[in-house]
């Protein structure tokens, strides 16, 4: 099917089980994709050679646009294909985008605040890099909306690079939309736009482990480590959890360098604390295939949610809210730990299968009182989606939208 001259990409958030931050220095991590809890992009073909991108969930009060002639594009080192890059980051590049991020967009009253400059240079850097002198898009404008909270712990800037990766390859034809009968082709296509993607979290988070965008582009539930392909868990769906939003601001990039200068301080004593983080990690692996009841299984869980907990705490990255999460859950024996970067952002609580639904209530309630937001939500489902609606659709309808109504316009289609 030729690629029509608007379509939809949505790729979901995630949630790390153990692992954060420690995944960056090579320990493994257990992460899953929030099904529910996704981004969603929508990409419109223009004629007239600008590159326009609308990003509100930000705060951005008009949408920023760049003519495609102001791209540095001859600091890209053009291969032969796609597959043949290697990926290596270009700092040369990032450095140039910077200024142009600024131009034609800023006046007194438009000043762009460092996430939305993050934002636009994750762009910027994408379409410079797979932009295609031959088949080529001459513009587009991308609107992007999500259902997920934005810098708090639920990967929101992987799912954010995913979809761009996803619609500016699709776009300047370096791969193709998903295909049933080519399912090699279009796996191919999602490793492409995972590495992509990595690349715009490098612009977003300086040095992550590109945990986050593997589970964006691939859905499911992993162990991952560092320069590996991810594995897929068996069995993460039995497991229920709440997830909980403590809306402290705070950003990954901030937390990561935290414990890049704590390391750096103590190496022997952190690289203990991670290499026991680690061993959380492995834990829960083994623990998954032991064959332990249902019930031996909580327990232990709930001793390694605990222990993850104390080791990322003592990296320095938690926060007296996630504190407070931990004391309110625990007083109805249910056990918490930070989830993502820390720093605020969310925490995460196991709840076990035989607790009453309205025990779950009464401490979603208590949770709520104390300004927090809770989120019930599967993990492990689907990672990148396109979806071609049959009708267009209108760019402030996209952005308006409850986005579950788009299921009713068209089918999604998968491409893992
Ligand atoms: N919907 C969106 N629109 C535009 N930019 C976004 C959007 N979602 C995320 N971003 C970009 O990602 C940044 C947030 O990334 P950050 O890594 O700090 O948080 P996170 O990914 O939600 O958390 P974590 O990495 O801990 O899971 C934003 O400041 C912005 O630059
Ligand atoms: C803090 C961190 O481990 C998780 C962020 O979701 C960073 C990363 O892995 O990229």
């Amino acid at each position: 099917m030729s690629l029509p001259n608007q379509y939809l990409i949505s790729a979901p958030g995630k949630v790390i089980l153990f692992g954060e931050h420690a995944v960056v220095y090579g320990k493994t991590a257990i992460a899953g994709s929030l099904d529910g809890l996704r981004t969603y992009a929508l990409f419109e073909k223009r004629l007239d050679g600008y590159f326009e991108l609308n990003f509100p969930d930000l705060g951005l009060r008009r949408a920023l646009s760049w003519p495609k002639t102001n791209l540095p594009y001859h600091l890209i080192k053009h291969t032969d294909s796609e597959q043949q890059k290697d990926f290596m980051f270009n700092e040369n590049l990032l450095q140039a985008l910077k200024p142009i991020v600024n131009e034609g967009n800023m006046d007194d009253e438009n000043q762009l605040d460092k996430f939305q400059q993050a934002a636009a240079l994750a762009f910027l850097y994408l379409v410079t890099n797979i932009k295609n002198k031959q088949i080529s898009w001459d513009g587009m404008t991308i609107q992007i909306s999500s259902s997920l909270p934005i810098g708090a712990g639920l990967g929101s800037s992987a799912s954010y690079s995913v979809c761009l990766a996803t619609g500016l390859l699709l776009a300047f034809g370096h791969i193709s939309l998903p295909d049933e009968s080519n399912q090699l082709s279009t796996l191919n296509s999602a490793e492409l736009i995972n590495q992509w993607a990595f690349q715009a979290e490098k612009v977003i988070q300086g040095n992550p482990s590109g945990i986050d965008n593997a589970v964006a582009t691939f859905g499911g539930a992993v162990s991952y480590k560092k320069g590996s392909r991810h594995t897929n868990l068996k069995g993460f769906h039995s497991f229920r959890f709440l997830i909980i939003n403590t809306k402290e601001p705070r950003d990954a990039k901030t937390q990561i360098e935290k414990v890049r200068v704590k390391r750096e301080k103590y190496p022997q004593i952190i690289n203990h604390i991670l290499d026991a983080i680690d061993r959380i990690s492995l834990s829960f692996i083994e623990l998954q295939s032991s064959g332990v009841s249902q019930e031996e299984m909580f327990k232990k869980l709930e001793e390694l949610i605990d222990l993850n907990h104390y080791l990322v705490n003592s990296l320095g990255v938690s926060h007296p809210s996630l504190e407070k999460i931990r004391e309110i859950t625990s007083e109805h024996n249910l056990h918490s730990k930070l989830t993502g970067a820390g720093g605020g952002g969310c925490a995460l609580t196991l709840v076990p299968d035989d607790m009453p639904p309205e025990d779950v209530q009464l401490v979603k309630e208590k949770l709520e009182r104390n300004e927090f937001e809770c989120y019930e939500t599967p993990v492990g489902g689907h990672g990148i989606a396109t979806m071609y609606a049959t009708t267009v659709i209108n760019s402030l309808e996209f952005l308006d939208m409850n986005k579950n109504k788009l299921r009713e316009i068209a089918e999604w289609k998968y491409f893992v």
